[in-house]
């Protein structure tokens, strides 16, 4: 799906904490949204999967305004995994996969046998397949992140959104889950701290500096020196992975 941001600013009671924010992703895209902490990202994610209306400007889904369009069809399209989400604590991990699939159905159908070898699949591409019948509430936080993972890839959708979506996986999973992600084909648009998965993974970085975009482009482009120290405080260098020739990010604190 295409998604653009038209003069996007949206903020809590009066204060805007994102201003103008104009962007357009393309279909397939996968954007990683990074910034120091309180620049916006959150706030930008939540304008798209309906959580804040904007004040001002317009998100676009497919040409379509996610605050005007219909609620079904958003549903069914956008799949989001909150910063603080936990999901159902009584719910299996199974039965929180399960719920990927209700946009989908008719008000009082059941899941098909179809439904469920994608929920199986889905458990199983996101290495959950063991936990299918643990209670959320006894997972620890990567795995319950691993599950609504899972849970997003059931419903299928066109356009994912993630809230640091690695911030609670080992770095095994970490890599496992982007490089998942990436590959899905879908435009995917994530609020990321660590800058060297961004790096990796992404096909587009947009910096955010006090609620607004401060670069946006190929992670090459984005990622320099000046970027580093004016946007994150930090001495910052890209350099190609020695193995693959992927960029790599190298920080250090700026008085080093
Ligand atoms: N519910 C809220 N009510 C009032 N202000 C809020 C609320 N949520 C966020 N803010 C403020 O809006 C600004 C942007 O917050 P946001 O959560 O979008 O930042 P972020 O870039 O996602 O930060 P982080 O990296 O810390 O998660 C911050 O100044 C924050 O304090």
């Amino acid at each position: 799906m295409k998604l653009v941001f038209e003069g996007v600013t949206a903020g809590y009671a009066e204060l805007p904490a994102v201003r103008d924010v104009t962007l357009t992703i393309a279909p397939g895209e996968f954007v990683a949204l990074v910034g120091p902490n309180g620049s916006g990202k959150s706030t930008v994610l939540k304008t798209v999967y309906r959580a804040l209306s904007p004040a001002a400007g317009r998100v676009l889904l497919d040409g379509a305004d996610v605050w005007t369009a219909n609620r079904r069809t958003i549903a069914r399209r956008v799949a989001a995994l909150g910063q603080e989400e936990h999901g159902g604590h009584d719910f299996t991990a199974r039965e929180a996969v399960r719920l990927g699939r209700y946009p989908h159905l008719g008000g009082f159908d059941r899941l098909s046998a179809q439904d469920e070898e994608i929920v199986t699949a889905a458990l199983h591409r996101t290495g959950c397949a063991t936990l299918a019948t643990r209670p959320l509430s006894t997972l620890s936080g990567g795995e319950r992140q691993r599950v609504l993972l899972a849970r997003a890839l059931a419903q299928q959708p066109g356009l994912l959104v993630l809230d640091e979506p690695t911030n609670h996986l080992d770095p095994q999973h970490q890599i496992s889950m982007l490089g998942l992600v990436a590959a899905l084909g879908v435009t995917v648009i994530a609020a990321l701290h660590t800058l060297d998965l961004a790096a990796q993974h992404a096909t587009t970085i947009v910096a955010l500096k006090d609620g607004r975009i401060a670069a946006a482009g190929p992670p090459e482009a984005v990622l320099t020196p000046r970027v580093f120290r004016e946007v994150f405080a930090v001495d910052g260098t890209l350099v190609p992975d020695p193995v693959d020739g992927r960029p790599r990010v190298l920080l250090r604190g700026l008085d080093r």
